[in-house]
């Protein structure tokens, strides 16, 4: 697998090398290109599948129709189910039978617990902070906190329609449900009578499991009769309102008592005399609960801590090594769970806070929770808990995700947590997060990255005027977005969960693509893609003439768009006049180009968030790395307009509606053509058509939306938005101000706090 890994750092060539003497190095040599190609090219890429390209476009219609690429007789082979399969959730079919009883637990699972998260910063609740002690009786408590979110009922505001989560035997008919999910629904809807949650914003789908069969009757029955169909699926869902397991048992304030295991008496919540009806329940329990054990609480100096805070200190050599990676084992995990990690990025040397954190950890010979104070509660999502916290005797910020092994083990979630671990530690890259550290402190894994402090661009549309970003924005964020996703690609990891929500700002107003979870890892065999000769003649990939009426082309970087055609290959007029420098994107799409992205990786897992759910996924057809171009699709629509495309009035008519309906614009806002075109390419249902999932990003930056833009320099470029400065005093002071509006709270006799949660 070291092997395979180490394949990906062959990247797009820029200078791609062409096979032998063709007809399109004759023509360039004509034109006065001076493109000398190596004549050893074959033995340097002796192993790497040579195929051709379509060299057309991927076209679809205004309405979202598939029309096929010009010639899809020129579809690339299919590589072999060997070489396609992956490593991970990508393996071949025995293995994913496997995992499919694991997955099914875990969509149930994730479904109730999803039901149950807390608003995440979006809400942005502020919690009281409290001092830690060392007791291990607290550590527990701290590990009750910290699986809370996930579990408390009274906090949960998501919309019903938003939490549907169907849970279905890969085998079975729409009809036919786990029955776990089934009783979960079952106790979700008594849930639901009680206290009926305001509705939120979308939140992140879980694993959903279901057959083509299952997707096939839905289309026939929507096609048939509508209403019937809305009735099928409401039926078909029923671990959609999925429950509830609340593992923590809660104290109360007053009389110290255990309050009640939520799990065993759910639908009590409401009318119990220790529950509180407002929003911030969990918040208030949680104050109560750490309360109880007088005011300040201290955890994790516990001298018979199972793990202990001094993990044995790694100086790891770059562990974003692929072959590091790929060779990675459980048996490797587990060793380094019981140690600090400190990552090791030479050319972030001279970063502040890798100083730091690397000072604090060579000072202390460990590096551990006692070393952050955590300012607030971020948010939380499915595996843990996400803290803003400033490294102790530094004003620098971090993000700190706690997640808790027990509860981790106990709801079978510590696959995911480790493929988030695992693919932290091999990012680096401007546009994904940095993960400094990752430590084990009392049983709770912690992973320390960059703070962003913009938040995500979820809410960050929601700030904007109409809500939606001005086109210029947009292609910001999104080719940012591109960037990142084929990084990712090219270490084999298929994002799967790209939305909003998931991207986040960073403090000088680039984007920070987060959240790995869900990800799947696989191989990658890159492909050197050769063009057919006629390449150099064929215009771009576009689904129309600029001379249409739409073309308002705020991204016309030069005034050719009045003489010729906007999408027209600019070699034409380079050939006609020698004084032009040739269009390099123009030719680079005519030469051979490698193609070193997961085109051919399967997965049947049924992840994702609904309205960003690609067709394929939904019939179970199993799916490649073209799903992350259809969310990218969804994803500069929901930017440009406001809104996802096949949104319905539930889950399951958005399900269906991604399979059945045609892509539509609205009338307004008024967005490009180029714009619109790429959207129809990206969202084309059928994903051998789509754009992009033949030759990966490259196929996509290339299209003229992006015309103009320094794909090298981006990083450099002036962001739309920068957020407000994060100030670390500020944070502080809040802090300390919920904790006394909150808790009454009386700091430690010395005044200092060593260590605050919250
Ligand atoms: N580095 C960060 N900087 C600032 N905020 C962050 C950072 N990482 C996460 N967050 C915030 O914390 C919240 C919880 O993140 P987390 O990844 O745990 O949950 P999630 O996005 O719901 O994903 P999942 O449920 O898959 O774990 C997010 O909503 C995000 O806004």
């Amino acid at each position: 697998m070291g092997s395979r890994y180490g394949t990906h750092e062959i990247v797009e060539l820029k200078d791609e090398p062409n096979v032998s003497e063709s007809p399109i190095d004759k023509k360039k040599k004509a034109q006065g290109c001076n493109r000398y190609l190596k004549d050893d090219i074959n033995k340097l890429f002796e192993g790497i599948n040579i195929r051709t390209s379509f060299n057309g476009s991927s076209f679809s219609d205004e309405t979202g129709g598939l029309t096929p690429r010009t010639n899809p007789s020129k579809k690339p082979m299919r590589m072999s189910l060997s070489s396609s399969s992956g490593i991970g959730y990508a393996e071949p079919v025995s293995l994913k039978q496997a995992l499919r009883g694991l997955c099914i637990s875990q969509a149930s699972e994730m479904a109730a617990m999803k039901r149950l998260s807390m608003p995440s910063s979006k809400s942005a609740q502020s919690t009281p902070r409290f001092h830690l002690e060392k007791s291990t009786k607290s550590v527990e408590l701290l590990k009750e906190i910290l699986s809370e979110p996930q579990s408390n009922s009274l906090s949960s505001n998501e919309p019903v329609q938003e939490k549907k989560i169907v849970s279905v035997h890969p085998e079975a008919s729409l009809g036919s449900v786990n029955s776990e999910a089934r009783s979960v629904n079952n106790r979700d809807k008594n849930k639901q009578a009680s206290s009926k949650p305001p509705p939120k914003s979308r939140q992140k789908g879980k694993s959903i499991r279901t057959s083509s069969r299952a997707v096939k009757t839905v289309l026939r029955t929507k096609t048939v009769v509508k209403k019937k169909l809305k009735q099928e699926l409401t039926s078909v869902t029923p671990a959609s309102n999925a429950s509830v397991v609340v593992n923590s048992q809660l104290i109360c304030q007053k009389c110290n008592c255990a309050i009640k295991d939520a799990k065993d008496e759910p639908d009590k919540d409401s009318q119990s005399p220790h529950s509180t009806s407002s929003t911030d329940n969990g918040m208030e329990r949680k104050a109560n609960t750490l309360t109880s054990y007088g005011k300040t609480i201290s955890l994790l100096h516990t001298k018979n801590s199972r793990y202990g805070d001094k993990g044995e200190f790694t100086q790891s050599s770059n562990s974003s090594s692929i072959c590091e990676y790929s060779s990675s084992t459980s048996l490797s995990e587990e060793r380094n769970l019981s140690g600090c990690i400190v990552m090791n990025r030479p050319h972030m040397s001279k970063d502040m806070k890798w100083q730091a954190i690397t000072h604090t950890m060579k000072q202390n010979g460990f590096l551990g929770l006692r070393h952050f104070n955590l300012l607030k509660k971020l948010g939380s999502g499915d595996i843990g808990t996400v803290y803003l916290a400033e490294l102790s005797g530094t004003n620098y910020p971090f993000a700190i995700k706690v997640m808790d092994n027990e509860f981790l083990e106990r709801r079978q979630k510590m696959p995911r947590a480790h493929m988030e671990r695992e693919i932290l530690s091999i990012l680096d890259h401007p546009f994904l997060p940095t993960l400094y550290a990752h430590f084990v402190s009392e049983n709770l894994s912690c992973l320390v990255m960059e703070y962003c402090p913009g938040g995500d661009l979820h809410v960050l549309r929601q700030k904007q005027p109409a809500r939606y970003f001005h086109e210029q924005a947009a292609r910001f964020y999104v080719a940012e977005v591109l960037l990142a996703l084929e990084y990712l690609h090219m270490l084999g990891i298929v994002y799967r969960d790209l939305k909003p929500e998931n991207i986040l700002v960073r403090e000088d107003g680039h984007i920070m693509v987060t959240d790995f979870d869900l990800s799947l890892r696989c191989s990658v065999n890159p492909i050197l893609i050769q063009s057919p000769s006629s390449g150099l003649l064929e215009p771009p990939r576009v689904s129309g003439p600029c001379a249409g009426s739409n073309c308002i082309d705020p991204f016309c970087m030069t005034p050719t768009c009045q003489q010729i055609a906007c999408f027209r290959s600019k070699i034409f007029h380079t050939s006609k006049s020698r004084k032009t420098k040739p269009d390099l994107a123009v030719l680079n799409r005519s030469l051979p180009q490698l193609v070193a992205e997961p085109t051919e990786a399967r997965s049947n897992s049924f992840v994702g968030t609904h309205e960003y759910l690609a067709p394929e996924i939904i019939k179970g057809e199993g799916h490649g790395s073209a799903v992350d171009w259809w969310t990218f699709g969804i994803f500069l629509y929901e930017l440009l307009y406001g809104r996802t495309p096949f949104k319905g009035p539930g889950n399951d008519e958005t399900l269906a509606n991604v399979i059945l309906e045609n892509l539509r614009f609205p009338e307004t806002p008024l967005v490009s053509f180029q714009a619109r075109d790429l959207i129809k390419g990206l969202l084309v249902k059928d994903p051998e058509y789509r754009l992009g999932s033949q030759r990966g990003a490259a196929e996509i930056k290339s299209h003229p939306f992006f015309d103009g833009l320094n794909w090298a320099l981006i990083r450099c470029a002036i962001p739309p938005e920068l957020p407000e400065p994060y100030d670390v005093m500020v944070s502080k002071a809040a802090s300390l101000e919920r904790a006394r509006n909150y808790l009454d709270y009386n700091g430690s006799s010395d005044g200092h706090l060593e260590f605050d949660l919250f």
